[in-house]
């Protein structure tokens, strides 16, 4: 079992914001965590990565490959981060500099492990964009964030996440931001690395159509709770909590505009 989350409570200046949650995922598995805004999902990852803020009080446990990462300190947290967790935000903006071409971005979780000489770091950027499917990748890694659209820009942001080849990828909102077509391309990127390499795969949305085409399993939270879980498929077909069946009737009404995101 890679992930088994318990107890899981996190409260900021005197709030619950995430109140006693648990779910596990084991090796491999697509997990999908979902909830209206505020419900508490960026927490959650928040929380998986050491991330955060300094007044938040977590308690119960985390256990990432036997390892407790509740209480870890932070230069421990550090090296979890990218070399066994890697992580995708919604913007690509937050995760790349505008100042660094994008081949020296992708490649920094692994110069900060090994030491590569510049042809080497060349090769392992353009490996990189290969594998997330970057076009002309010899070109690309030269590029600059600004220089190529947000598509490019979330692939290049993934290139990032799993260059230290991490065993657990976490990503919040990571295709709202993207248009319907370029979200279909990054689902089916998650997806053939998840398959390829074996990496589980957290990924948080508040869209549930987005959802059934990525996760296996997943949780609903509501104000910092777990209201419902199960495989993706039985949540869909039989949603039991209001705060699900309204995320399924959202999903319902957007499923018209967008055929491959029916539920
Ligand atoms: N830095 C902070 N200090 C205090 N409260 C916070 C802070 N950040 C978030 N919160 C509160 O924590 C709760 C959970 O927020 P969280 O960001 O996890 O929700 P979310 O489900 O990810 O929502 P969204 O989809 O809008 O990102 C919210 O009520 C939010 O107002």
């Amino acid at each position: 079992m890679s992930l088994v989350v318990s107890g899981l409570s996190i409260s900021i200046g005197g709030t619950l914001v995430v109140d006693d949650i648990s779910f596990s995922v084991p090796d491999g598995q697509r997990f999908g965590i979902i909830g209206e805004s505020g419900s508490g999902k960026s927490m959650t990852a928040l929380a998986l990565l050491g991330l955060l803020p300094e007044e938040a009080l977590v308690t119960g446990s985390i256990l990432y490959q036997d390892r407790e990462l509740v209480g870890l300190r932070d230069r421990d947290f550090a090296a979890v981060r990218g070399d066994q967790i890697g992580i995708v935000f919604q913007e690509p903006q937050t995760a790349l500099s505008p100042l660094r071409r994008l081949g020296a971005q992708m490649t920094a979780a692994l110069r900060i492990h090994y030491t590569l000489s510049r042809a080497q770091a060349q090769e392992a950027a353009i490996d990189l964009a290969t594998r997330v499917g970057l076009p002309n990748p010899e070109s690309i890694v030269r590029a600059y964030p600004h220089q190529v659209s947000g598509g490019q820009r979330q692939r290049a942001a993934i290139a990032a996440a799993i260059a230290a080849g991490p065993d657990l990828l976490v990503a919040d909102e990571p295709t709202t931001a993207l248009d319907v077509t370029v979200q279909a391309e990054i689902l089916d990127l998650f997806r053939r690395l998840s398959e390829e390499g074996g990496t589980s795969l957290i990924f948080i949305t508040h869209d549930l159509a987005v959802l059934r085409q990525i996760a296996d399993r997943m949780i609903v939270l509501d104000g910092g709770r777990v209201v419902e879980q199960g495989s993706v498929t039985s949540v869909l077909r039989n949603p039991q909590h209001p705060s699900t069946r309204a995320l399924v009737a959202a999903a319902h009404a957007t499923a018209w505009k967008r055929p491959e995101a029916r539920p």
